[in-house]
């Protein structure tokens, strides 16, 4: 039954309180007399105790440790619901939501693929519906959509503060609020009414002026500014848009440049409260809390003060962003489209690929739907068909349904395209892909990230970022060389056939309709503690988190706790460690419920040992021997040997999966140590909360890298925790790293 949307949702548990917040940013103000961005009126306004986090004043931004109370959190299959079990409690403190997004695979197609990836995770899909209904939390099945896609159109509001198990959280920050993406361990103090401590990251002012136009996207904006910040630029800050060019933009337009912050590492990115997003709140069922939003911009809390000190300011003017291209193998690699033939000339590549995607939780909106399905009707008029296979992923089963009513599915199966389940799929390795493995090959995606192996298993296919219309177009052509904006295509009819820049809409004439009820979210308004959450003993699937063994406290031999065991260094790794090279997803992303068996997949690990430049090789000098460093690792944990790895730049760049963080410290005895230059957040949050992790300062980096033989089988003595790391090299010297 087509019921349109615009009918109004329940918006009790989604309507921030906004005159609690604006009465503790009061208080934040009786201390700090500043001005304040919008990111420091939202975060501070949610911290526990505005006295006593501010009455010493200071800088806070870098340097302070919040308390926070998150309003929401939100959950992407099986990644907090074994640390919330644990923690005893009849129900969760605050509102959350589980989502069946990442264990659908695409085969041939949307109906087939949802049918078959229900049955093969049955039991992981009924372990979280019986979660759900245990603690009341609301439940979107399988097929209902991509969790970020989900709380856009559900849960997020302006002025709100809620986390997500998925680094891909920050997406809800085209509302104008903060979603921040964090392991399970840090959900689970959301839900315990923990208070959730976050260092007070620094604020990154980027000016939008001008107007885009043309071909150019939200999404090239964001593609355009991970080339000028890195995978690192953003990391221990948020990044908050500001000025007139974000007036114009869709609100599903900024959530895809909330979305890809995550790739410079911000901890999150938002947007003043505009009028684009009272209609999308409009527009989806959400009018009371647009009215109340409205209430609270009139009271300046959605917007920054006037006189605001960024910690760093970029200024864009979207009039001079050209549409971009960026890859492969790292999302800050950006070259203009304009440059893209000559960039793949000059790498001899070849000028062809082998696939185009839309989809991902960063483009599959109605609005990114509509601009591709307009390409395929000015391509299906000239007799055009894709050259390509062409996959498209809607982001929820809301979008599904109105594309297919608004005709926007047949344009794009009139052109070969196939739909498929909305889901994540390709974007996280769920693709059944037969041909091209073991070849070198190109992709082009919508997507948000395209780490090595990520979408298809196979470490040379190459995955170009873009977005969703320049793939839509490109993929007519098979080229990595063509230009919609200046070349043609030639026709059988020998005329030549150039298209128009896309049109899209980001709302639906005739309102959006929320599709086949049995993708409706369960609401298990109120905990069920009858439920029997069911674990099988034999499970592969599912396993009870146990505590890990410690070198620490009593009953480990070490009461004081202090004295730390010598450590021998398993690897020096070498370059990006990404957390898809330390726990790869694609068919592993099955056993994410079952840290034993999902530790094997250390086995695909792509960490490079930067002795020898081999991939997934440790050496056991006491052996004289190698092996992988799983084997190795296993190796020192049964000779109860504490081992230590050291590391690069950003180490854990990526996901906020946390088994990249459990898995060395389930392979690791008593305790292990990640020697790095620098962590990305979420990765070292989840170290923080299952293993030792210490780390270099710049000063003393050149000791740990290069001239010093610090990789495997250095010994290790650390002196104690406050003092410096003594390494001493295999031939006798040593050196000190400060902590
Ligand atoms: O792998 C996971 O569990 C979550 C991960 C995934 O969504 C991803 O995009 O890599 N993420 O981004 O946090
Ligand atoms: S980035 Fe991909 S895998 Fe991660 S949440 Fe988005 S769609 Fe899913």
């Amino acid at each position: 039954t087509q019921i349109p949307i615009s009918i109004e949702k329940d918006c009790s548990t989604i309507t921030p309180p906004y005159d609690s917040l604006i009465e503790k940013l009061g208080r934040v103000r009786n201390h700090l007399k500043r001005p304040l961005s919008l990111a420091e009126k939202i975060l501070y306004s949610h911290v526990v105790d505005p006295d006593q986090a501010f009455s010493s004043g200071g800088k806070i931004r870098g340097e302070s440790y919040l308390q926070l109370r998150p309003e929401r959190v939100a959950m992407q299959d099986a990644s907090a619901h074994l640390q919330f079990m644990s923690a005893g409690l009849a129900q969760s403190a605050v509102p959350a939501s589980i989502h069946c997004d990442h264990l659908i695979q695409a085969v041939e197609g949307a109906e087939s693929d949802l049918k078959r990836s229900i049955v093969t995770n049955q039991e992981v899909f009924d372990f979280l519906q019986s979660a759900a209904a245990k603690y009341g939390l609301e439940f979107w099945r399988p097929g209902s959509g991509i969790i970020h896609q989900i709380v856009l159109e559900n849960y997020a509001a302006p002025g709100m503060l809620m986390l997500g198990t998925d680094s891909h959280t920050p997406n809800a920050g085209g509302l104008g609020m903060l979603a921040i993406g964090v392991g399970g361990a840090d959900a689970v103090d959301a839900m315990t009414a923990t208070p959730w401590e976050l260092k007070a990251p620094k604020v990154i002012g980027v000016h939008l002026t001008g107007k885009m136009g043309g071909w150019t996207t939200p999404k090239d904006l964001i593609l355009h500014l991970a080339g000028k910040l890195t995978v690192r630029g953003g990391t221990g800050s948020i990044l908050e848009y500001f000025g007139p060019g974000v007036a114009s933009q869709s609100c599903t337009g900024l959530a895809t440049i909330a979305n890809m912050g995550a790739e410079v590492g911000a901890t999150t990115s938002t947007f003043p409260y505009s009028a684009r997003m009272r209609d999308y709140l409009i527009a989806t069922g959400r009018a009371p809390v647009a009215k109340a939003a409205d209430r609270a911009a009139a009271q300046g809390f959605l917007s920054p003060d006037e006189g605001i000190e960024y910690d760093q300011l970029i200024e864009i003017d979207l009039s001079k962003v050209e549409p971009t291209i960026n890859g492969p193998f790292t999302p800050d690699l950006s070259t203009p489209v304009s440059k893209f033939g000559e960039f793949i000339k000059s790498q001899g590549w070849k000028d062809e690929f082998s696939a185009g995607l839309i989809g991902s939780c960063t483009n599959s909106s109605y609005e990114d739907m509509t601009a591709v399905a307009d390409l395929a009707k000015q391509a299906k008029a000239a007799g055009l068909t894709t050259k390509v296979p062409f996959l498209c992923t809607p982001g929820s089963e809301q979008v599904r349904a109105t594309i297919e009513r608004d005709n926007v599915t047949s344009a794009l199966e009139d052109v070969g395209a196939v739909v498929l389940a909305n889901a994540c799929g390709p974007c996280i390795g769920q693709w059944k892909r037969d041909d091209k493995q073991g070849e070198e090959n190109a992709i082009l995606t919508s997507f948000n990230r395209n780490f090595k192996s990520r979408n298809d298993g196979n470490k040379l296919t190459m995955n170009f970022l873009a977005s969703p219309t320049i793939v839509t177009a490109m993929a007519f052509s098979g080229k990595l060389s063509f230009n919609p904006m200046t070349d043609s295509i030639s026709l059988p009819s020998g005329e030549s056939f150039k298209f128009q820049p896309p049109h899209g809409r980001d709302l639906p004439t005739d309102g959006f309709t929320p599709g086949n009820g049995e993708f409706y979210p369960i609401r298990n308004p109120a905990p069920q503690p009858e439920v029997n959450i069911v674990i099988k003993p034999d499970s592969q699937r599912l396993e009870i988190l146990e505590p890990f063994g410690s070198h620490f406290g009593p009953g480990s031999g070490n009461p004081r706790g202090l004295e730390l065991p010598s450590m021998k260094v398993l690897l020096r790794v070498r370059g990006k460690c990404t957390t898809d090279h330390i726990s790869a997803a694609g068919p592993w992303l099955k056993y994410k419920g079952h840290l034993t068996n999902i530790s094997e997949n250390l086995r695909d690990t792509q960490a490079i040992n930067d002795e020898g430049g081999e991939m997934n090789v440790a050496f056991d000098k006491d052996t004289n021997s190698q092996g992988t460093i799983p084997e190795i690792a296993k190796r020192f944990k049964a000779r109860n040997q504490p081992w230590a790895i050291i590391v690069d730049d950003n180490y854990g760049e990526g996901s906020a999966r946390e088994h990249a963080a459990l898995q060395p410290s389930f392979s690791i005895v008593r305790c292990g140590m990640i020697i790095a230059r620098s962590f990305a957040r979420i990765h070292e949050t989840n170290l923080k909360n299952s293993v030792l992790r210490l780390f270099a300062d710049k000063a003393d980096t050149p000791h740990a890298w290069g001239d010093v033989e610090t990789g495997n089988g250095a010994e290790i003595k650390l002196q104690s925790l406050s003092q410096r790391i003594n390494v001493n090299k295999s031939d006798g010297d040593s050196f000190q790293l400060s902590i």
